[in-house]
């Protein structure tokens, strides 16, 4: 049975312009589960929450099976490494080195040959202050001290943001071969689909404050489709759209031809063609296309299969 590292039961935090919550969400142990969702949705807040950077109003939190009211005990704080949206002001004036030598002083696992391996892979410079580093070195240190610390659970909001995509591409292979060599858990919040496909194993997907749901990300993929049909007209198409509850963004392209989207397109194709109407051609929708027609709350079929993680 799969173990959970986070469990969330009715969890709401009143923000001063909006309510985070209720959240309840079960988030599994060794895998990479991404929060999604647009700007102001409530993605750091729920990280923050992880780390008692803030205490919501309702609800519990579970880490590992424990609920931590009075406070996280030391020895989860030293197994959870988090890389900020925004890096922390106080460190500035430490360069690589003594930010390294403070953090291993921290973490029990640290694991020193490990963060040169990595400042060296992402050209990390070793005697510039934090705060005279660029953006992208600054969050290229961030990344590698928090893998250095041998996290079980690693928090990650925003990673890539500065990144250039040849940092991009080497801290997803970071991540994939850290996941690859422990049992941590790596929630991460990100705004880049390309992130999400190559490292999620879930996805949650957050509005508004709310969770809209969670999918394990393999099983969203060829499940929306976009459909070209014949159709005379307007009304042929209304007629088609009536006989198919859950399909949706009916369209006539050009005069005879007309488009709409659906969810598990090969079970109701034979469908189609009994009512007469002929397929033209077909298609899988990207990642980014399947979550804006979540958000939008055309909801995944296969989401409530998942009610059990
Ligand atoms: N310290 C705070 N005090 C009051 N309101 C806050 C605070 N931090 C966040 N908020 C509000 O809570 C809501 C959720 O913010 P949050 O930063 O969690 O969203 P997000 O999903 O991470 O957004 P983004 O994608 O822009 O980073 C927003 O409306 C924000 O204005």
């Amino acid at each position: 049975m799969v173990q959970m590292a986070i469990e969330l039961r009715n969890v709401r935090k009143e923000r001063r312009n909006k309510t985070i919550g209720p959240l309840t969400l079960n988030l599994p142990q060794g895998y990479i589960t991404a929060l999604v969702g647009q700007n102001g949705s409530g993605k750091s807040t729920l990280l923050h929450m992880l780390l008692q950077l803030t205490n919501p109003e309702e609800g519990e939190i579970h880490w590992f099976e424990n609920k931590h009211e009075s406070g996280l005990p030391l020895e989860l704080r030293q197994a959870i490494a988090y890389v900020p949206e925004i890096s922390l002001t106080e460190e500035n004036h430490w360069t690589t080195m003594d930010a390294a030598r403070f953090r291993s002083h921290w973490y029990p696992l640290w694991d020193n040959a490990y963060l040169e391996e990595l400042l060296t892979k992402f050209e990390v410079p070793r005697n510039l202050t934090l705060g005279r580093m660029s953006k992208g070195e600054r969050r290229k240190f961030e990344i590698a001290a928090a893998l250095a610390a041998c996290p079980s659970l690693l928090l990650l909001d925003e990673p890539s943001s500065g990144l250039d995509p040849f940092a991009w591409k080497m801290m997803i292979e970071m991540l994939t071969r850290y996941m690859d060599k422990s049992n941590a858990t790596i929630i991460m919040s990100t705004h880049n689909v390309e992130e999400v496909r190559r490292l999620a194993d879930y996805i949650v997907l957050m509005h508004q404050g709310q969770v809209l749901g969670m999918a394990e990300k393999d099983s969203l993929f060829g499940l929306w489709s976009e459909v070209w049909i014949h159709a005379n007209d307007e009304e042929e198409l209304a007629d088609l759209a009536a006989e198919l509850p859950g399909s949706v963004h009916f369209a006539m392209e050009t005069p005879g031809v007309a488009s709409f989207i659906t969810q598990q397109f090969q079970q109701i194709e034979e469908r189609i063609h009994s009512l007469g109407v002929k397929v033209i051609k077909s298609r899988s929708l990207e990642l980014d296309e399947i979550l804006s027609l979540w958000t939008q709350g055309h909801r995944p079929i296969l989401i409530d299969q998942m009610r059990g993680v």
